[in-house]
């Protein structure tokens, strides 16, 4: 366990606000310090660290208001944002120190490597990527978070752009597939937590790499040790990479 420090929840009646209050009820070095939900205000001069599952406009609003007033660091873990809030994001991390990520997992963060990895060797001529995955009904944002930083590793395992490899959704007559894309197909149906699979297929063989969810207290435990590193961090943009010491300075 870390020293003593005060947490934030932003979006704290939400299913992973409440996930990461359970978190950090159960540790002995955490404070909670303050638990808002839209419309609410909070003593944000209470908290060491925000973590904040809420929406991406709220999620840009948090860091700006943070910006305004030096602090506090801030784990955000909202999905769905455009080009426009990603860059209002960034422009907060050049004063604040911020772990952003789409998933909070050991496992994700892994296969995040293992796609790069297989990407990298598996040549674009021969071989198709597909980004699969599948949530809960009541998830409002598609593709995942999760399967964009797992296309946007395939991309990198093949020195590309993914804004400029990304398939347009199949639908109708779309015709063939074209070399070199990288497509996304969502679900959501019931209770699902999180399941996220990338298909590599050649004309001979497929490579099937996967991730499965099982409870999401997995993504709160790690968005809570992302609140533990970050604290005490110089301002800048991280990841979970960073958390978990898998990108070295
Ligand atoms: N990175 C990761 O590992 C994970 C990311 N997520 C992402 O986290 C986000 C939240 O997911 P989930 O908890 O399932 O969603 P919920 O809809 O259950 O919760 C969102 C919460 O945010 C609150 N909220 C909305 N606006 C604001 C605001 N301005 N300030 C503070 N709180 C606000 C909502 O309050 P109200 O209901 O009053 O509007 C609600 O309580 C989603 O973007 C999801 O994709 C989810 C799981 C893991
Ligand atoms: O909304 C969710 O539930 C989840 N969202 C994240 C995402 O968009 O990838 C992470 C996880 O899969 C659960």
């Amino acid at each position: 366990m870390s020293a003593l420090f005060h947490a934030g929840i932003s979006g704290a009646r939400g299913r992973m606000g409440r996930a990461v209050s359970q978190v950090l009820d159960a540790r002995d070095d955490v404070v909670v310090a303050a638990r808002f939900d839209w419309g609410e205000t909070a003593d944000l001069s209470l908290c060491d660290v925000v973590i904040d599952f809420s929406t991406p406009e709220a999620s840009v609003a948090l860091a700006k208001t943070c910006v305004e007033r030096g602090g506090p660091a801030l784990v955000i873990g909202s999905t769905g944002f455009t080009p426009e809030q990603d860059a209002e994001i960034e422009a907060a991390a050049r004063t604040l120190a911020i772990v952003r990520s789409g998933n909070f997992s050991l496992g994700v963060n892994i296969l995040i490597g293992l796609v790069e990895h297989a990407a990298q060797r598996l040549d674009p001529r021969d071989w198709d990527i597909e980004v699969l995955e599948a949530h809960h009904r009541r998830k409002v944002d598609a593709p995942s978070g999760t399967a964009l930083m797992l296309g946007e590793a395939a991309a990198n395992g093949r020195g590309v752009d993914l804004k400029t490899v990304r398939a347009a959704p199949y639908d109708g007559i779309h015709g063939e597939r074209e070399t070199g894309r990288i497509g996304f197909a969502s679900l959501r149906a019931g209770g699902i937590v999180g399941e996220h699979t990338v298909l590599f297929a050649s004309e001979d063989e497929t490579l099937t790499l996967s991730h499965s969810a099982i409870d999401r207290s997995l993504f709160a435990k790690g968005a809570v040790a992302a609140a533990a590193w970050v604290r005490t961090r110089r301002p800048g943009l991280y990841d979970m990479q960073d958390v978990l010491g898998f990108r070295q300075a």
